[in-house]
């Protein structure tokens, strides 16, 4: 095979190979057999030993790097990342609504989300391709794990327009992986994490990647860092945008005309929360129109177009039952 064929050949493979982990790992509809992934990748893998130099950030063989980091850069996030304002009750959801009317008045939408309990990080992308990754850290200044999330495999290492943006979202750890580590954990003596979003933490802050690569994480996109170059005029278009671009974002998010659409559905994932293959920690209500986000603005670190409904700890629960049947 002479180089320009191979060259050719190698490009096709990369390509072909990212659509294919798009569709396993973001959209859940994978149209080959596992097997025949592999066989495709080891053919990659082999021509890109053969021809070093066709090797490109973009290609996924390089999602394991071998490298142990020796520590983790600081990154100045280029707009903060927020905290949210947390709602316990009725009473504080209906507050929360009441000062959404003053300021904007009553035409308006919400955004209901559900609030992924893992790691918040921010993926950056220039022209396309996946160049940086961090951690929230402060809200301002996070730690640089780029290695690290390329690992997981529902980050897309080029999206599908090359476009230069910061988009936010949520690192978890699914619970059946949780649970498979913990017990491995516990077969080695070693001590089990607390639960899925120390365990999802602790992975993408170790130092050597195999080890993140080996923990099994996902990640869900929620929003976009600098909606400004993008011609998203709402929250609901910027998810949508996201989809677009070949994003993994949760598909449980509902557009609620009013405050009684939005305890409906806080109400039903108060029964349905169990069930899910992640843990979440409450639910995220936002006004979806950046324009009424940008006229309600925020404090210094949450906005004051969201708020976080926040359930009562599982574990609390659990050890309750516990005290009562002991
Ligand atoms: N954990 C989540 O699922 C989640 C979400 N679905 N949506 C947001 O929206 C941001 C945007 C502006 C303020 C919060 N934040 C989330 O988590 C954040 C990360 C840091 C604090 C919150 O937990």
């Amino acid at each position: 095979m002479d180089l320009k064929t191979a060259e050719a050949h190698v490009r096709d493979l990369q390509n072909l190979l990212n659509q294919y982990s798009y569709e396993y790992h973001v959209l859940d509809k994978p149209s080959i057999p596992d097997a025949e992934y592999d066989t495709l990748l080891r053919e990659l893998i082999e021509l890109e030993e053969k021809f070093p130099e066709m090797v490109t950030p973009d290609s996924p063989t390089q999602r394991v790097g071998g490298t142990i980091l020796e520590m983790f850069e600081k990154v100045e996030h280029t707009s903060p990342m927020l905290s949210l304002g947390n709602a316990f009750n009725e009473a504080d959801l209906r507050d929360f609504d009441r000062k959404v009317r003053q300021a904007v008045g009553d035409n308006f939408s919400y955004v209901c989300e559900l609030k992924i309990d893992g790691l918040a990080v921010s993926l950056r992308y220039e022209d396309g391709i996946f160049v940086r990754g961090a951690t929230r850290g402060d809200g301002t200044v996070g730690e640089d794990i780029t290695a690290n999330l390329r690992t997981i495999k529902s980050i897309p290492i080029r999206l599908r327009e090359p476009m230069t943006l910061e988009v936010r979202g949520e690192a978890f750890m699914p619970k059946k992986s949780f649970e498979a580590l913990n017990n491995a954990k516990l077969e080695r003596d070693e001590e089990p994490f607390a639960n899925p979003r120390n365990a999802a933490a602790g992975s993408l802050r170790q130092l050597d990647t195999r080890i993140a690569a080996s923990r099994n994480l996902d990640i869900f996109l929620y929003g976009i860092g600098d909606a400004g170059n993008t011609n998203a005029a709402s929250h609901s278009e910027g998810l949508d945008l996201l989809d677009r671009l070949g994003f993994k974002t949760n598909k449980e998010r509902k557009k609620c005309a009013n405050i009684e659409e939005v305890l409906e559905y806080v109400e039903g994932w108060v029964e349905k929360r169990p069930n899910l293959p992640y843990d979440i920690d409450g639910i995220v209500i936002k006004v979806d129109s950046y324009e009424q986000q940008e006229q309600l603005g925020r404090t210094a670190k949450s906005p004051r177009w969201a708020i976080a409904f926040k359930f009562p700890a599982e574990e609390v629960v659990t050890k309750l039952k516990n005290i009562e049947l002991s």
